[in-house]
């Protein structure tokens, strides 16, 4: 029955290559290094659903977001959704009705205390409200996933959660997935060998390898990675990141408050690149992100695992 059941998913797959084969027509070279793309998934930054200015929801940009991931899965690509925004959300709530006193930044510090986890609970409903109405509105079926590093431990849960994963996709319903912040207890980053998570960074990756997906894309507030801090003038955009090159010349310059920051994603999208799974850093405040990358249009920053022997071959640029 197994078998069977993993024939057919094949199947399907392999029925759906044919519009996939359309859709890398264009083909530039980072399509051609990252082949055909039929499982994508998608890490949306809290920096991307909420407005930096006033902390409120970014209509537009989840608007255009949902769109796009629709016309995707029109298109025969399965999309895989980490979204951030839970504590964001519930922390302007509870500060609209006066009931929390502490400032954003503060709060971030404190992210494993109560006042973090409460913003979580109260902003978790919200946000996973906002993706199902849009994505209703589209006519497509979207579902939560709530899940803590902890879960991640038992063998027999992750296969669960693959082939619960994959009956949605099956049925093109798109999985939509955070940390469960209230209930979660934080993993050390030290631990870190690709079977554990600590924020929604680390979980897009585990999640991504899991899945063995095409692409992971962490969709943020800025173009992608650069040299240094995208503020500082001098800064470049990277193109493909090459470990000799680019790991030791690449400076960093944390917000306050940031949880993963820049320099953790880079290692995150590095093991995920290694274990086989091509990663590009992009903005999520361009309209159409998603859609020129499956287009061909060389945007962010990409790693993959033969990204040195690539550059050598094929390009000079940054
Ligand atoms: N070398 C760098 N290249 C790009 N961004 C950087 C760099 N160093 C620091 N940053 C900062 O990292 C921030 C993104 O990290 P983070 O806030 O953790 O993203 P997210 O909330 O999407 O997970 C950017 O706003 C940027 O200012
Ligand atoms: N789970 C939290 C997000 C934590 C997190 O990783 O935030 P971010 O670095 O903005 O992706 C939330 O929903 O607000």
């Amino acid at each position: 029955m197994i078998l069977f059941l993993c024939f057919l998913r094949r199947w399907s797959i392999l029925s759906r290559r044919d519009k996939a084969l359309r859709q890398s027509w264009h083909m530039s070279s980072y399509v051609r290094l990252i082949g055909i793309i039929l499982d994508i998934l998608l890490k949306v930054g809290s920096n991307v659903v909420t407005r930096v200015e006033d902390g409120k929801v970014a209509l537009g940009r989840i608007g255009s977001l949902c769109e796009q991931v629709k016309e995707l899965v029109e298109s025969g690509v399965e999309v895989i959704i980490v979204t951030s925004g839970a504590v964001g959300m519930g922390y302007r709530l509870l500060r609209h009705h006066r009931t929390l006193n502490t400032s954003f930044a503060e709060l971030a510090k404190r992210e494993t205390q109560p006042d973090g986890k409460a913003c979580a609970a109260v902003g978790q409903s919200g946000l996973i409200t906002l993706y199902d109405t849009l994505f209703s509105l589209l006519d497509v079926a979207s579902s939560q996933l709530l899940v803590t590093s902890r879960d991640f431990r038992s063998m027999e849960f992750r296969s669960q959660l693959v082939d619960t994963v994959n009956s949605l996709l099956d049925m093109q319903v798109v999985p939509i997935f955070n940390e469960n912040d209230a209930i979660s207890t934080r993993e050390d980053k030290c631990k870190d060998n690709g079977q554990f998570f600590w924020d929604n960074d680390s979980l897009a990756g585990l999640l991504a390898s899991e899945v063995k997906a095409d692409l992971l894309i962490f969709l943020m507030d800025v173009d992608g990675l650069y040299t240094r801090p995208p503020s500082q003038p001098d800064a470049k955009l990277i193109h493909t990141f090459v470990e000799e090159k680019h790991m030791k010349e690449v400076m960093y310059d944390e917000k306050p408050g940031s949880k993963g920051g820049m320099e953790e994603k880079v290692h995150i999208a590095q093991r995920v690149a290694e274990d086989g799974v091509p990663v590009i850093i992009t903005s999520g405040f361009l309209p159409d992100a998603m859609k020129r990358i499956l287009h061909g249009d060389e945007i962010g920053t990409l790693f993959h695992r033969d990204a040195s022997r690539w550059q050598k071959a094929e390009s000079n640029g940054y």
